[in-house]
């Protein structure tokens, strides 16, 4: 794994122009189930409309060149570089080794025909690296918070991790994902005993969830494939919403008029324009 130290935590032109092609199973034509219809960012059977169109037409703007951003916080020891290597490396090391201060990977997907790439921040659980890896926390889209389904405090816990990762970050603009791990360590019948208190902390917090397995692999690729796909919608309806903007805002200036609406729009005209 590559270290972040004296990297930026910013998108680069450094790093795209080293992005490796795009792998064959990274490639997403529809929209990926959610895990829980009681805790979904949303469970629409398909994209926005809007996007498919947008896509179709090429009309997604910046989003092909764009690398969003997704940090991975939660206790320690609970899974995240795990789950993190599964998916990436389709890998897993059974023996505990500390993450110090922070990870990333760079994980690039197509989705709809759209290149999209996925900075994975891999965050330190323990508590006297946690000062180094919260200044990593700013500008991210995504919030993946993890916590152990053997251990009780953990799922508690996830409160705290979230308000210290939303402190540096617009609540909203960031799509946010509350993940079980170590799912083969849990019988089923314990599974069923606790994933409602699992569901009711993802509500409270407004977000999706999920149970996965990095050992066994379970749910690990569609938990990834999902939060790939919810962030290239919302950065695509994003891009439409501000070429919408900019094109009411060309209609101020040519009509020139002073009606409600306009004066309205023309609030949304960056100042270089007014
Ligand atoms: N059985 C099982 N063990 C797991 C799973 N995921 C992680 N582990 C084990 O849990 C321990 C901690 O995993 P890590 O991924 O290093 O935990 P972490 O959250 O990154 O920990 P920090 O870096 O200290 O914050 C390791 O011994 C892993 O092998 C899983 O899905 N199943
Ligand atoms: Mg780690």
């Amino acid at each position: 794994m590559k270290k972040a130290s004296g990297i930026s935590s910013e998108p680069s032109a450094f790093i795209m122009s080293v992005l490796p092609p795009v792998r064959k199973d990274r490639i997403i034509s529809q929209l990926p189930k959610c895990f829980s219809k009681g805790a979904a960012l949303h469970t629409e059977d398909g994209f926005h409309a809007k996007v498919k169109t947008a896509c179709q037409e090429q009309r997604t703007g910046t989003v092909g060149f764009k690398i969003s951003k997704v940090i991975v916080v939660g206790d320690l020891a609970v899974g995240k570089t795990c789950l993190i290597n599964r998916f990436c490396k389709d890998v897993f090391d059974k023996n505990y080794k500390a993450t110090i201060g922070v990870d990333f990977e760079m994980e690039r997907f197509e989705v709809l025909g759209v290149p999209f790439s996925l900075q994975l921040w891999d965050t330190a659980g323990q508590e006297r690296f946690k000062c180094i890896a919260s200044t990593y926390y700013r500008g991210a889209q995504a919030i993946i918070i993890v916590f152990d389904l053997t251990d009780v405090a953990s799922l508690h816990h996830t409160r705290q991790w979230l308000e210290d990762a939303m402190k540096e970050n617009d609540p909203t603009n960031v799509l946010l994902f509350l993940v079980g791990t170590k799912k083969d360590l849990i019988s089923p019948a314990q599974y069923s005993a606790n994933v409602q208190d699992a569901i009711n902390v993802a509500q409270e917090m407004k977000a999706e969830y999920w149970a996965v397995s990095s050992l066994s692999g379970e749910n690990v690729k569609e938990f990834f494939f999902r939060v790939a796909s919810l962030t290239f919608e919302a950065n695509v309806l994003a891009e439409l919403e501000k070429s919408n903007s900019r094109r009411i805002g060309d209609v101020v200036k040519i009509s020139n008029t002073t009606s409600n609406l306009y004066a309205t729009s023309k609030k949304k005209q960056p100042n270089c324009c007014q």
